[in-house]
């Protein structure tokens, strides 16, 4: 049982996530998205990247290529699906999360280290953490706002689907913690299934000690939950 990197035209963080889960001993390979899923594939990640390079709206058109039937099926299916950054987006864009992600408020790429609290402890990304546990973790986006309309992001919030918040060192949900100016500071949201999960913070780099923490670990233990 092998865990599918997608990578797309435009991917720059598939070998990231590929060194992260080789990290953790959890087996997985680069599928190029043309030659369709692996049949044995546990899990699937939508890397972060540039995906055709962003236009029309980051990951729109990488959401409209053929193997997104396929990882929609095995996501029904209940095939774990973790999409990171621009496999956030692609994930919105594909309707396997619902939302979208839009242009930062400050209208600037932004790269830098962010809080995040764990909103739920009892999915397969957040078993490792409690509930309320603040994670260190980066992020590199230009399009990273979470944006739904007001009446879906109540159900959503009572649905118990937003599985991260970006939060101060302590945990409390402000303004100025919240990098993008996402709605009620949504990170990270869930599908249908809670075994298919988005979000726009890079789990895959703070995984490998070397490289500045290891907060992101739980996060891909969620895909060996197939
Ligand atoms: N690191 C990434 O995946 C970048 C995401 C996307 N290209 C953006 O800038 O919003």
């Amino acid at each position: 049982m092998t865990v599918s990197i997608i990578r797309f035209g435009g991917s720059n963080c598939d070998r990231d996530a590929a060194r992260a889960l080789a990290h953790l001993d959890i087996d997985a390979e680069i599928v190029w998205h043309e030659d369709g899923l692996p049949a044995e594939t546990s899990g699937i990640v939508l890397p972060g990247g540039f995906s055709y390079g962003d236009y029309l709206r980051a990951g729109a058109m990488a959401a409209r290529s053929p193997i997104m039937d396929e990882i929609r099926e095995a996501a029904a299916d209940g095939v774990p699906v973790l999409g990171v950054c621009n496999g956030a987006q692609v994930g919105c864009e594909s309707g396997l999360t619902e939302g979208a992600f839009t242009t930062n408020e400050s209208a600037r790429f932004q790269c830098e280290h962010v809080y995040l609290r764990v909103e739920r402890d009892d999915t397969p990304w957040t078993a490792a953490y409690d509930e309320g546990d603040v994670l260190e973790i980066p992020i590199a986006h230009g399009e990273g706002r979470y944006e739904v309309d007001d009446d879906r992001l109540e159900e959503l919030e009572s649905e118990g689907r937003v599985l991260f918040r970006y939060c101060d060192e302590d945990g409390e949900l402000t303004e100025d913690a919240n990098p993008n100016g996402s709605k009620h500071s949504v990170a990270g949201v869930l599908g249908e299934r809670d075994s298919v999960a988005v979000l726009m913070p890079h789990p895959e780099r703070v995984t490998l000690p070397d490289v500045g923490g290891t907060d992101g670990q739980g996060v891909l233990r969620g895909l060996e939950s197939a």
